[in-house]
């Protein structure tokens, strides 16, 4: 696994962003060869969507071959309420970028037959031959997408039930208020995740800092979903200094020292 550890969550978004853009660059996407990028929501990854959108405005990066497929989508909110991942990514992302909007792909969570929409999720990512870049958040118990404790490390697609403590996080979007967060999600698997020919994690806050010990330094274990990470062949977390406090000082100085070279965002577009 690598780990990027950026002063703070603007040069964590640069770098991400910066990244995303140098792999879609040097793949060279056609309309029969797209990129594939998984996309999550949530406030990390935010500012790195603000920098590719300034990158694709500035004709540095271009998403007209890029298909995308999102991470997560709550069940039984509809696609309009602003506070669904549709509006999320349209509202911050898609609405803003030369991409296509039948490249786009997010579950439905009004979907009639639930389990049939993420069968069908899974055989369409499948059939572009994988995703090429899985990008990430995590939540502060170590879930990945929905993935909360206890999920399967080898789980594919399918419907969760939230935990309270995610419920309660993420009333911040509805007006502080329990009841009105979904109890369900349709979530991508960490298999899925882990299928990814490359995974690039955000990680950024204190109060993501024991996620992020677990992730990094921790056995690999189902109870921190992130965890899993340290299976996959190339993983990479970027963070900020202030996620980095429950760290050891050696595994601080460690990722500083070998990632010295490649700190600069602007380095990594040729
Ligand atoms: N399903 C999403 C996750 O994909 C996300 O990583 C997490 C953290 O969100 P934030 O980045 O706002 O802390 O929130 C939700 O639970």
């Amino acid at each position: 696994m690598r780990l990027i550890i950026q002063p703070d969550y603007q040069s964590v978004s640069q770098w991400a962003a910066h990244y995303v853009a140098a792999k879609i660059k040097a793949a060279n996407p056609t309309p029969e060869k797209p990129f594939v990028l998984g996309c999550p929501t949530g406030s990390s990854p935010l500012g790195m969507y603000k920098a590719l959108i300034d990158l694709n405005k500035k004709g540095i990066v271009s998403f007209q071959n890029v298909v995308t497929f999102n991470m997560d989508e709550y069940v039984g909110l509809p696609k309009e309420h602003p506070e669904s991942y549709y509006s999320f990514m349209w509202n911050n992302f898609f609405s803003h970028i030369d991409i296509k909007p039948e490249n786009t792909n997010i579950l439905n969570g009004n979907a009639p037959d639930l389990d049939a929409e993420c069968a069908r999720y899974e055989e369409k990512i499948k059939s572009y031959g994988g995703i090429d870049l899985f990008m990430g958040g995590i939540g502060p118990d170590g879930h990945i997408a929905f993935n909360e404790p206890g999920s399967s490390l080898t789980s594919r697609t399918r419907q969760k039930t939230l935990t309270m403590d995610t419920i309660i996080a993420n009333s911040r979007f509805f007006d502080n208020d329990i009841n009105k967060v979904p109890k369900t999600s349709l979530t991508v698997g960490v298999g899925t995740v882990l299928s990814a020919k490359e995974v690039m994690i955000i990680v950024n806050g204190h109060n993501k800092a024991r996620a992020l010990y677990h992730a990094v330094e921790g056995a690999i274990t189902q109870m921190w979903t992130i965890s899993a990470l340290q299976m996959h062949e190339k993983g990479i977390i970027v963070c900020d200094d202030a996620a980095t406090v429950e760290l050891k000082v050696g595994t601080y100085r460690y990722f500083k020292d070998i990632e010295s070279a490649h700190l600069d965002p602007e380095s990594l577009i040729k």
